[in-house]
């Protein structure tokens, strides 16, 4: 049981309503908050005590056993409205602090979320510091947001602010990707499973693809997006952190001090591409209108605060390669848009074919991690066909569920809050990491907003440009997944 006052900026938002409340109330049920926690929820609007109760008590509804659990859990959120920019309201943010942790007993330990717009992050820790909330009394750790930055140079502003009040130990940049249960299952399969362990390497791995692909839009965020684009919203943070994951060596042991230093290595070693290179190896797209699901949907460029003229990427797709000894020359492939077929996260791992005393080539073996919407692996294998002659044919070991229909799979936030409230810095990004990665993701965008590697248009319902495709067939191989429909339109189903 965590004795805690968690305070959350950013309380009225949807991250807070949507993810924060009931991943707190999903640990308050399996009795890791229980009597010894309070939160204080901050926002400028004037909502009092027993609103604050209530919007907290229509975010955990459908998670609640009784309505006297939701209230209990409620009785212990505060409410203090707050304008961030103000320093006079941290002095009443410090009072309200200081008396919960007398009447929960906290033993004064704190957590801050940073539930809010990044621009406001650096003024909050300073103000933290300045007026003495985090007073060096219990442990005092700090949740932030994505984005980290929107390039290296911020990136570095945003570290150097938070360094000025918490040191890098005391410091949680999530990534709710490292919270998604088969995301932290690749460390089993790797590492649990001597079939795989010996053979994850450039000597038996032909290459590796990760598809994060979206059948949503840009909804809401159109504001946001259009500033950003597929590669920074999705590729700088989620899909480096996850081939970091794939590429590194086997750690000492599965701590954060032997984990992270490898994670910190892939990245350090992936090859920073030339301007050749982005071109020929990186693809840039952009939906136009389109079905999906019989259903219309219009371009990118006509959503809600897009830039008509826009050119922001909604589709990012290429291949890294990461220096080491390991990995030295597998491509990783990627790819992620929205607006695709369907929505679907997965990742293969395609084995090189040996020679075989068959007289026949074979089908590689493919390891295929499903991340979402369904969990599980599948591993492609060669057997023999039933029948009177022997001919191989492939067969395919699946073993998966449907996270929402199993129902207790904790929640991405859950599980990362948990480790917070354990000190656990094991899936957040740390800052070498995040450095790393902008090196990277800079030297493409870079590259990218002068236009030299043409934007490509596809259709809303695609699996992205043809040349995302195109690039595949360079390296002699092709997207090993394609949703059904995909397959059925080419008669292939
Ligand atoms: N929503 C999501 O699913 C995800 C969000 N994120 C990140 O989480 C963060 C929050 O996102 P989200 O919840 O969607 O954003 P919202 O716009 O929904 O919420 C922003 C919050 O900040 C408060 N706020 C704004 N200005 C001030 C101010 N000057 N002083 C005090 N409070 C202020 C708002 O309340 P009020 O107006 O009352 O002040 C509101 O509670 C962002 O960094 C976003 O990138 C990351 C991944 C997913
Ligand atoms: O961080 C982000 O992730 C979501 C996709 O997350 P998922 O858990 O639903 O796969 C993406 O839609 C969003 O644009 C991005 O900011």
């Amino acid at each position: 049981m965590t004795k805690v006052v968690i305070t959350i900026f950013g309380a009225s938002g949807d991250l807070a309503k949507r993810k924060l409340y009931p991943s707190l109330f999903r640990l308050y049920k399996s009795g890791i908050l229980a009597e010894n926690f309070a939160v204080i929820g901050t926002a400028r609007r004037p909502w009092t005590k027993d609103f604050f109760e209530q919007v907290v008590i229509d975010a955990i509804s459908n998670l609640a056993t009784t309505p006297t659990q939701a209230s209990e859990f409620a009785s212990h959120f505060y409410y203090q409205s707050h304008d961030v920019q103000d320093v006079a309201h941290y002095a009443t943010l410090k009072t309200l602090q200081d008396e919960l942790a007398e009447t929960y007993k906290t033993e004064h330990n704190k957590v801050f979320f940073l539930a809010m717009a990044p621009e406001f992050f650096g003024t909050i820790t300073d103000h933290l510091k300045s007026e003495q909330i985090v007073d060096g009394q219990g442990f005092e750790r700090l949740i932030i947001e994505k984005p980290f930055g929107t390039d290296l140079e911020t990136a570095k502003q945003l570290n150097q602010a938070l360094s000025e009040t918490f040191d890098e130990s005391q410091i949680f940049r999530i990534d709710h990707y490292l919270g998604k249960e088969m995301i932290q299952n690749i460390f089993a399969v790797r590492f649990a499973n001597i079939l795989f362990e010996h053979v994850w390497n450039r000597e038996f791995i032909d290459n590796i693809q990760i598809t994060f692909a979206e059948s949503i839009g840009v909804e809401d965020r159109g504001g946001y997006y259009d500033q950003s684009g597929a590669l920074k919203d999705m590729v700088q943070n989620h899909i480096l952190q996850v081939l970091s994951i794939l590429a590194m060596d086997k750690p000492a042991s599965f701590s954060s001090e032997d984990v992270l230093p490898e994670k910190i290595k892939v990245l350090q070693s992936l090859r920073v591409p030339d301007e050749q290179a982005i071109t020929e190896n990186f693809v840039r797209g952009q939906y136009q209108s389109g079905r999906i699901n019989n259903q219309d949907f219009q371009a990118y460029t006509d959503e809600p605060s897009v830039n008509p003229l826009s050119k922001t990427e909604t589709f990012a797709s290429g291949v890294f390669f990461v220096d080491t000894e390991r990995f030295k020359d597998v491509p990783f492939f990627f790819r992620t848009g929205k607006r695709l077929t369907e929505k679907g996260t997965r990742i293969n791992i395609i084995f090189k074919n040996n020679a075989n005393i068959f007289g026949e080539s074979l089908k590689p073996n493919i390891l295929t991690i499903y991340i979402q919407p369904t969990e599980g692996f599948s591993l492609q294998v060669n057997g023999k066909e039933v029948g009177k002659t022997f001919s191989i044919e492939p067969v395919k070991l699946d073993f998966r569920h449907d996270a929402d229909a199993l129902g207790n799979s904790p929640e991405a936030y859950e599980k990362l809050i948990y480790d917070v409230l354990n000190g656990d810095v094991t899936n957040f990004s740390r800052w070498q990491e995040v450095k790393a990665s902008w090196e990277l993701i800079d030297k493409i965008v870079g590259s990218w907003q002068l236009d030299k590697t043409p934007l490509q248009y596809y259709p809303a319902g695609s699996m992205g440009p043809t040349k995302s495709f195109a690039l595949l067939e360079k390296y002699d191989t092709n997207w090993i997944w394609q949703p059904d429909i995909w397959y059925k339109e080419r008669g292939l189903l």
